[in-house]
């Protein structure tokens, strides 16, 4: 079967089948075309199909050659007129000699549809088809810093590759087939290569010495920006490893302080194998504990494993609306068959513009974290991203109570504000941020490349954090969280804007240790702004899980005398340890946390049937 058969066969089939136009070629092994060419003519194909198919309908191709299919005549057309080697077939080829011989007429249609969009070269025409579909990616390759050197690198990788200033040249179409590489401004070690090029059979790639990961999914761990100083450092959501790595390597360029380790937690234990994998491939093993397949939200932060942990990455599971269409195909417009239309399209002569429906409204994809796309409507949307926004918050919030932890960086690869700014900001206004001084790493704080990167938070976004003082000069809202401080401080990434990066998020969170009022958990009651315990005007706090009030026995804020009792509730919500009136947990002579009386330490009631056997967590 042609070439041009199979990737028909590719354009038209329907597109919920088997993920990404990408996927869906690579993924087929009965494909006998190499999938780079087919993906190549697919690709470009549609890209050009709304200007082709005016060319199709108004050369009266289909009519004149009734063995060409529609689909046929964009792919064949395509190499045509714009293929610097014409219709990749043999001269004599059949399919190849019914086109060619109505060439004039193609060609003259060609050059009407492009003086109708105003392009005086085809040059020119390229450049608004490109700009309409967005700007290539380039191939992002990090340097691994504990297998490898940015030099090392240069020297037998890339070696061949023509070094250009900036990442734009490397996307340009006019570097089309070249091998250029462009060393990154903002995040070190990491690496620009022209789109298309596969590094994957590389002994680079096969021994760990480079990794393959888009720019913006470096920042959090740039941003983090881990010092021996910092103790142990958690990766709170970490497979497939990406930012665990990175971690490693920006330590490793620092030196590890004695016994200091990243923890990586990750509650798939499928996805935790990929993760060791990482891990080893990445030589990082030896300074990572993974606890497979454990829940951070499970995780007692006052255990004296996390005692020293000093800095956070939460990386937690989101929409994936930034990778969403990174590989979409724009749509493949096709000619009418015969018989079904029969005016010209398009301003072709003596014709009229067809009238086009109204587009339905867009349904959205989300991706979830092992690639599977799902498409939503609005509004199932909007109850997907409510939900995981109360995820993320609740990771956020559980690291921002870690003792000795200063610094929690925050990410999504979601471009909603729902998701992003949104989440920074209930974590900055929650009682646990303000006892503790939490607040958002300003910009200028941040590191020189994070500093450096012109995409910010998105102020709209941020406005609802203060809509002026009382006295109106103030974008504080009174609680401390200015808008344009929290806008400043978080990046975005903008996969459209042409700077080669996928849609990402990333906010930093700082504090002073000493300026700490109170360290462990906020407990089980609504506190005020300062902190203080709520109380009823008998004085007796509410629950925050409930909203209702406490009965209280003697001595609530005693010592860890009281009994909280709940209506309405078996009161067993606050994980498996006996906790105070405070809501802190209860230690031993040993500084271990009590169990609550029936509780496996892994926070399961012993009579709860899972199978998380492999967790374990609180071990150390
Ligand atoms: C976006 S991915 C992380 C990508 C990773 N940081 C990287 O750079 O390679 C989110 C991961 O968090 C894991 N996850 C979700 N909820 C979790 C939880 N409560 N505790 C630990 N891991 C969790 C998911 O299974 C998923 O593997």
């Amino acid at each position: 079967m042609s070439l041009y058969h199979e990737t028909a066969g590719i354009v038209t089939g329907p597109s919920t089948h088997g993920g990404s136009l990408k996927s869906r070629i690579y993924g087929n092994k009965d494909l006998k075309s190499p999938p780079a060419q087919i993906y190549a003519l697919a690709f470009e194909s549609s890209k050009w199909s709304a200007v082709l198919k005016e060319v199709v309908e108004n050369s009266q191709l289909l009519q004149k050659e009734r063995k060409i299919t529609p689909t046929l005549s964009i792919l064949l057309a395509h190499d045509l007129l714009l293929a610097k080697k014409g219709i990749a077939l043999p001269a004599s080829h059949g399919l190849r000699l019914s086109v060619e011989k109505h060439k004039a007429r193609l060609q003259s249609e060609f050059t009407r549809a492009r003086i109708r969009r105003k392009c005086p070269t085809v040059d020119a025409l390229k450049a608004v088809i490109d700009a309409q579909f967005g700007p290539a990616h380039p191939r992002w390759i990090r340097v691994n810093s504990l297998k490898s050197t940015v030099d090392e690198q240069l020297d037998t990788t890339f070696k061949g590759f023509e070094m250009v200033p900036t990442v734009a040249e490397v996307m340009a179409p006019a570097s089309t087939g070249k091998k250029l590489i462009c060393l990154d401004g903002n995040v070190p070690n990491l690496i620009a290569a022209s789109p298309g090029i596969d590094f994957t059979k590389t002994e680079a790639y096969k021994s760990g010495a480079i990794i393959l990961q888009d720019k913006a999914s470096c920042f959090p761990a740039y941003m983090l920006d881990p010092r021996p100083e910092d103790g142990d450092i958690v990766d709170a959501c970490s497979a497939p490893g990406n930012k665990t790595t990175h971690l490693a390597g920006i330590l490793h360029e620092r030196g590890f302080a004695g016994g200091q380790r990243i923890l990586a937690f990750e509650k798939d234990k499928h996805r935790a194998k990929t993760l060791a994998k990482m891990v080893g491939a990445a030589g990082s093993d030896k300074v990572t504990k993974i606890h497979p397949g454990a829940d951070f939200l499970k995780t007692d932060p006052d255990a004296p494993e996390f005692r020293s942990v000093g800095a956070l990455l939460l990386d937690p599971s989101c929409s994936g609306s930034g990778i969403v269409g990174r590989d979409d195909t724009p749509e493949f417009h096709v000619p009418a068959a015969v018989g079904a239309a029969s005016k010209p399209t398009a301003g072709g002569a003596g014709s009229k513009v067809l009238k086009r429906k109204r587009a339905p409204e867009a349904p959205t994809v989300v991706v979830d974290d092992d690639g599977a796309e799902t498409v939503l409507s609005e509004k199932a949307l909007e109850t997907r991203l409510a939900a995981l926004a109360s995820f993320q918050l609740a990771i956020l919030l559980h690291a921002l109570t870690f003792p000795r932890a200063t610094r929690v960086a925050y990410s999504t690869c979601s471009t909603h504000a729902t998701e992003n700014e949104h989440v920074v900001l209930a974590a900055l206004r929650s009682p646990v941020a303000r006892r503790r001084g939490w607040r958002i790493l300003p910009r200028e704080r941040q590191v020189r490349g994070m500093r450096e990167w012109p995409v910010r938070g998105d102020f709209s976004a941020c406005e609802g954090a203060g809509e002026g003082g009382e006295d109106g000069g103030d974008r504080e809202g009174g609680d401390g969280v200015d808008a344009a401080v929290v806008a400043e401080g978080c990046v975005r990434a903008d996969r459209e804007d042409g700077r080669g990066v996928m849609g990402f998020f990333v906010a930093c969170f700082v504090r002073d240790e000493d300026k700490e009022e109170e360290v462990g958990d906020d407990g089980p009651f609504v506190r005020d702004a300062e902190g203080r315990i709520v109380r009823g005007p008998d004085g007796i706090p509410t629950l925050k899980s409930t909203g209702r009030k406490v009965v209280d026995l003697e001595g609530l804020e005693g010592e860890g005398e009281a009994v909280e009792v709940r209506f309405g509730e078996d009161g067993d919500d606050d994980g498996p340890f006996e906790r105070d009136a405070e809501g802190r947990i209860v230690r031993g002579p040993d500084g271990m946390p009590r169990l609550k009386a029936g509780r496996r330490p892994d926070g399961e009631s012993e009579d709860e049937e899972e199978e998380d056997d492999e967790w374990g967590g609180f071990d150390e």
